[in-house]
């Protein structure tokens, strides 16, 4: 399953293929499509090793030296990305993109205080002046409900607790009005109450921001409540391209009704989990296997 090219996306992934350069015909992200528009929450699902990684690596042009993409075309803003030179791709992609990070601590720089990882993107990135940004990061900390800003601008990481961090990379990321924000399974590394109020957090800056917003998870529950869309994949292959409601309602390929019979229930916490049954994953590993063949033949 591969969606078309949507004309009103800001970020457009399409036919994207990875392999690893020293095995070619191993792909680990398998004619990829993903498409987020302008105030979209969309939410990447899929188990450890389905390749959400590897896609992020990829708008961010930060993929390990060991892959290369052979095939695709990712598309911010209408610049072609693969198509700049590595310069000119690095601007067009700090100036409209931003990360929330798993792991706050080692997003972090441990040596510097919290003003100026704020502060850079905007007076390196926006040309913005010290005392400009410095009041930026002061409303922004506001916004994301620090209630003592002035001392945690003056803070190094270390003096913070992890969801106060996680609080500052999200001002950080929403610093330069970026046109699109990853999320990356940023509640994992979280205490569980923390988890909920930096979810409903990034919710409420998306929303204020219309920012468009992918994000990662391998929480179905997560992306029932914060997502407008999904695409969930499976061994890098899109297996499921759809809204939350109709994931939920009429799930297409039998991974995705798999994975939800296999997601805890906040409201049923007494129903018994199924795991996802061996012949669903035979399956669908034998459609990889066919998309594999039928791609190699192509090339
Ligand atoms: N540096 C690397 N070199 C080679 N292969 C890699 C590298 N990083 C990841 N892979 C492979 O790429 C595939 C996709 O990995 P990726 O990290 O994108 O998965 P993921 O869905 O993000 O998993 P997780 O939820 O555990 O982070 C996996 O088969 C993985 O083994």
């Amino acid at each position: 399953m591969n969606p078309a090219t949507d004309g009103n996306a800001y970020l457009d992934i399409d036919d994207l293929s990875i392999v690893l350069k020293h095995l070619p015909s191993q792909r680990l992200l398998r004619s990829v499509g993903l498409h987020v528009k302008p105030g979209e929450v969309r939410g990447l699902v899929g188990e450890s090793g389905a390749g959400k990684s590897m896609i992020g690596k990829t708008i961010f042009d930060i993929l390990p030296r060991a892959v290369e993409i052979v095939e695709g075309k990712v598309t911010l803003g209408g610049e072609d990305l693969l198509a700049l030179p590595e310069s000119a791709r690095r601007r067009v992609i700090a100036r409209t993109s931003a990360l929330i990070p798993q792991d706050p601590l080692t997003a972090l720089n441990p040596v510097r205080r919290i003003e100026s990882q704020i502060t850079d993107r905007l007076t390196k990135i926006l040309g913005f002046s010290k005392a400009d940004a410095r009041e930026r990061a002061r409303t922004l900390l506001d916004e994301v409900h620090i209630r003592d800003p002035e001392r945690v601008l003056k803070a190094y990481p270390h003096q913070l607790s992890g969801g106060m961090r996680q609080r500052v990379l999200i001002a950080a990321a929403f610093a330069a009005e970026p046109k699109l924000i990853v999320a990356d399974e940023p509640t994992t590394a979280l205490d569980v109450t923390v988890q909920k109020q930096i979810l409903r957090l990034i919710a409420e800056m998306q929303a204020r921001h219309q920012t468009a917003l992918l994000f990662v998870t391998h929480d179905l529950g997560v992306v029932a409540k914060i997502c407008q869309n999904v695409t969930v994949l499976y061994g890098g292959m899109v297996v499921e391209d759809t809204d939350v409601k109709a994931l939920f309602a009429n799930p297409r390929h039998a991974y995705t009704r798999a994975l939800i019979a296999a997601t805890p229930r906040y409201d049923c916490p007494e129903e018994s989990l199924v795991p996802v049954p061996v012949a669903v994953i035979e399956a669908t590993r034998a459609e990889i296997a066919a998309a594999d063949t039928a791609w190699r033949a192509g090339r």
